[in-house]
């Protein structure tokens, strides 16, 4: 077997017992029942992603950065230049980015993947070589990538997690850098929820309104070149065809995660429409993700509603690699806790009003 397959045949749904377990132990804890909101349900699907109750903490963390490049950059849909994807992967390097000071703060460690990044890398500490092709090819003109390509990133993703666990994370985190990569999103999420461009597509790092509208016209044009205006097509080939390698490697790291029982909190639009794919090849795989935050574009509320998720923290943020969750990652460690050190009723001698 392949390591995909492999993969793909080790995930398993949340464990019903541990999830009624979890339920009946977060009601006897010492607070009201319900108090906890949606921290009480974020603990209970730990448990049943671990399949036992308490879950283990998820703690410490491990973010991956997934960067890569876009063919669809030359159809003027991002206000930035490409050589950003490669300036921005020396800045995690050197510790300067936004992710680096947000895993500082909640104690997580940092790997950047360039898994297809359009320029050379020369091996560096804290970087993985992925590449699998020197960024994707323009999907407004056909297949962003062929679908050994995808199954490559894929497996890259895999790869990153396993080893990422080996080495002690009981929690990973999504991250991406790549220029364009919201186009490439939008049109994820539009093959796999069936939306129009013009629902989900948004400014991605702040375009114009007529860039946007050039921008909605491009994701769809990608659909019919590819034949994913209605018609359907298998979850791998549409990840092929207008996804990016981050989107791919991601996808595949959210499988590495579920197969191996350990949670993925997922970042912002990127991850949720890589989320989508990774779904559409297994689809038990949600229950081992938690939405980290709601990112300010409009196809990630759409994807994160379509996999049932409930994001955890909004707070505006559209940057990526992997900032918005990072900053979840302290909610879900306490949400854990909450199971391994909050007293009972009986344990504590509280009254319990339903005794
Ligand atoms: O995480 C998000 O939801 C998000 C929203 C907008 C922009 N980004 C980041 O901005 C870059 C893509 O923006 P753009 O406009 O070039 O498509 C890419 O590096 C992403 O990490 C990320
Ligand atoms: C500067 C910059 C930093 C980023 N981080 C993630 N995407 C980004 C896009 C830009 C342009």
């Amino acid at each position: 077997m392949t390591i995909l397959e492999q993969t793909l045949a080790a995930i398993r749904p949340a464990d019903p017992d541990a999830l009624a377990e979890a339920r009946a132990h977060q009601d006897r804890l010492t607070k009201p029942r319900g108090a906890l909101g949606v921290l009480e349900e974020v603990a209970v699907r730990l448990a049943g992603a671990a399949a036992v109750n308490p879950p283990p903490l998820p703690a410490p963390a491990a973010l991956a950065i997934f960067a890569a490049d876009h063919g669809v950059h030359a159809q003027g849909v991002s206000p930035w230049p490409q050589e950003v994807t490669v300036q921005m992967v020396g800045n995690f390097l050197a510790g300067g980015a936004v992710a680096n000071a947000f895993a500082a703060q909640v104690g997580a460690s940092v790997t950047v993947v360039d898994v297809g990044v359009a320029a050379e890398l020369a091996p560096a500490p804290g970087l993985t070589h992925g590449k699998v092709a020197h960024g994707t090819a323009d999907m407004s003109l056909g297949p962003a990538m062929t679908v050994e390509q995808a199954v490559a990133a894929l497996e890259t993703g895999i790869t990153v997690a396993r080893d990422l666990v080996a080495q002690g994370a009981r929690c990973l985190v999504t991250g991406d850098m790549g220029i364009a990569n919201t186009t490439a999103s939008a049109a994820l999420i539009c093959a796999f929820t069936g939306r129009d461009p013009a629902e989900v597509t948004g400014r991605g790092t702040g375009v114009d309104d007529e860039t946007l509208a050039r921008k909605v016209e491009v994701v769809r044009r990608a659909l019919r070149v590819n034949g994913l205006d209605g018609s359907s097509r298998s979850a791998l080939e549409t990840l092929a065809a207008v996804g990016g390698l981050e989107h791919a490697a991601i996808a595949g790291f959210l499988l590495g995660g579920a197969a191996l029982r350990v949670p993925v909190i997922l970042d912002g639009v990127i991850a949720g429409s890589a989320a989508l794919a990774a779904a559409g090849l297994a689809s038990d795989v949600v229950d081992h993700c938690v939405a980290g935050h709601r990112s300010a574009e409009p196809g990630h509320a759409v994807a994160l509603a379509h996999l049932g998720l409930r994001p955890l923290v909004e707070l505006e943020l559209r940057l990526g690699e992997g900032t918005g969750g990072l900053l979840a990652h302290p909610l879900v460690c306490a949400a854990v806790r909450v199971m391994h050190e909050v007293a009972t009723f009986d344990s504590a001698g509280v009254t319990d009003k339903e005794a």
